[in-house]
C-alpha cells in the first residue's frame, strides 16, 4: 500500500502526457496540469495531447490548468523545461502548506546559477523533497507502454523506495538511488553529447566513429560526474551510460535529431525541444569552474554558438594529442 494515492504531473509535453499514463497505469489518482487552459480543457475532453500524438488518454487523469488544485496531490512530478522549473516551482510554492516530494523530471542546468534540477526545487520551495527521475526512456515508448527502465534518486533511501512503490509497473520500472547529483550529470551531459554524435552521424563519419565518440563522451560526464560527487555505479547506470546509448544512438531523440541536421547542412527540426541546446553552454561553464575537460561538449557549445564551424570542431578533436585512456 503506498503513501502516494495522489499524483499531480506539472506540464502537459509529451514527457509529461506519459508520465501521468505511468502513474495512472500504476494505479495512482492522477492530476495533469497544463499552463494555457484551453489547452488543458482540449486535452480533457479529446484524451490527446498533440505533442504526443496517437496517445489516447485514460479517462480517469483529470486534466486542468488549476495549479491549487494540482498542488493538492501527495507527490508531484515536474516535466517542464530544463529552463521553467524555477518559475514554475516558485508559482507552485505558495500552495504547498506541508512537506511533499516534488520530483524532478527534467533534464538541464540551469543558466546563470548552474543550479541542477533538485537545488532549483530546494530553493523555490523550501517544504519540497526534492527527488530526480531520469534514464533512458522516450515519451512515446513509455506511454504505449512499451518496456522501460529508469533511475528514482531521492536524499532519503526510504523516500526514493517509496516513491518508486507509486510508480513502478512491469512496463515502467524505476530504480530508487540516493546519488541525486549522479542522476543530474548523467541527464544533464548526455544531451550535449547526443547532439555531438549526431553531427558526427550526419556529416556520414561511419558507424566506428559514433562509437568512439560515444565513449570518448562517456568519459567527460564521467570526469564531471567524479568531480562533483556522483558515484560511478549511477554514472554507468540507467540514467547515465544507459541514457547516452540511447540518445546516442536514435534518430527518435531530439538532441540526436537536431546534430544529425547539423551536420547534414539541414535545417534543425522545427518546434522541437532539444535541451543540449540549452545546455551546453552551461555545462562547459561548470565544468571549466572544476577545471575538468569536456572537448566533446564544449565542440558542440562552439557549433551552436557559431564560435566554430563543423569541420573545424571535427578536426579540433581529431588532432588533440594522444594521450592515456582514461
Ligand atoms: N520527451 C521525452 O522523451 C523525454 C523528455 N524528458 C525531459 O522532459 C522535459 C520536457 O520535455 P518534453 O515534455 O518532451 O517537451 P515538450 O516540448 O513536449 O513539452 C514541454 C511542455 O512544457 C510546457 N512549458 C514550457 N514552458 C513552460 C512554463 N514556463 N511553465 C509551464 N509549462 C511550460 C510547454 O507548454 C509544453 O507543454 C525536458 O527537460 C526533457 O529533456 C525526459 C525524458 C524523456
Ligand atoms: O531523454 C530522453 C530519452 O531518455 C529523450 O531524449 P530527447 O530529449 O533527445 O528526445
Amino acid at each position: 500500500m503506498t503513501a502516494f494515492r495522489s499524483v499531480a504531473v506539472i506540464g502537459a509535453g509529451a514527457w509529461g502526457t506519459a508520465l501521468a499514463t505511468v502513474a495512472a497505469r500504476a494505479g495512482r489518482n492522477v492530476t495533469l496540469w497544463a499552463r494555457n487552459a484551453e489547452h488543458a480543457a482540449r486535452i480533457q475532453s479529446t484524451r490527446d495531447n498533440p505533442r504526443l500524438p496517437g496517445v489516447r488518454l485514460a479517462s480517469d487523469i483529470v486534466v486542468t490548468s488549476d495549479l491549487a488544485a494540482a498542488s493538492r496531490a501527495k507527490m508531484l512530478l515536474i516535466a517542464t523545461p530544463a529552463q521553467h522549473l524555477r518559475g514554475v516551482v516558485n508559482m507552485l510554492a505558495s500552495h504547498l502548506t506541508t512537506p511533499v516530494p516534488i520530483i524532478a523530471c527534467a533534464k538541464g542546468i540551469e543558466h546563470g546559477t548552474h543550479r541542477f534540477m533538485t537545488d532549483v526545487i530546494a530553493e523555490a520551495a523550501p517544504r519540497a523533497q526534492p527527488a530526480i527521475l531520469s534514464g533512458p526512456s522516450f515519451a512515446d515508448d513509455v506511454a504505449r507502454g512499451l518496456p522501460t527502465a529508469v533511475t528514482l534518486a531521492a536524499r532519503d533511501d526510504a523516500l526514493a523506495s517509496g516513491l518508486v512503490q507509486a510508480l513502478g509497473s512491469p512496463t515502467f520500472r524505476p530504480y530508487h538511488s540516493t546519488d541525486i547529483r549522479g542522476v543530474e550529470i548523467g541527464g544533464a551531459a548526455k544531451n550535449v553529447l547526443a547532439i555531438a554524435v549526431g553531427i558526427a552521424v550526419g556529416r556520414k563519419l561511419g558507424a566506428s566513429a559514433q562509437a568512439a565518440l560515444t565513449t570518448r563522451g562517456f568519459a567527460e560526464l564521467t570526469r564531471l560526474g567524479r568531480a562533483l560527487g556522483a558515484r560511478s555505479e549511477t554514472l554507468t547506470g540507467l540514467s547515465g551510460l544507459g541514457d547516452l546509448i540511447l540518445t546516442c544512438s536514435s534518430p527518435q531523440s531530439r538532441n540526436f535529431a537536431l546534430g544529425l541536421a547539423l551536420g547534414r547542412g539541414e535545417q534543425p527540426p522545427a518546434g522541437k525541444l532539444a535541451e543540449g541546446e540549452f545546455t551546453a553552454p552551461v555545462l562547459i561553464e561548470l565544468a571549466a569552474s572544476q577545471g575538468i575537460e569536456m572537448p566533446v561538449s564544449e565542440a558542440v557549445a562552439s557549433i551552436l554558438a557559431g564560435r566554430s564551424t563543423i569541420d573545424a570542431a571535427i578536426s579540433g578533436l581529431l588532432t588533440r594529442p594522444f594521450k592515456a585512456e582514461e
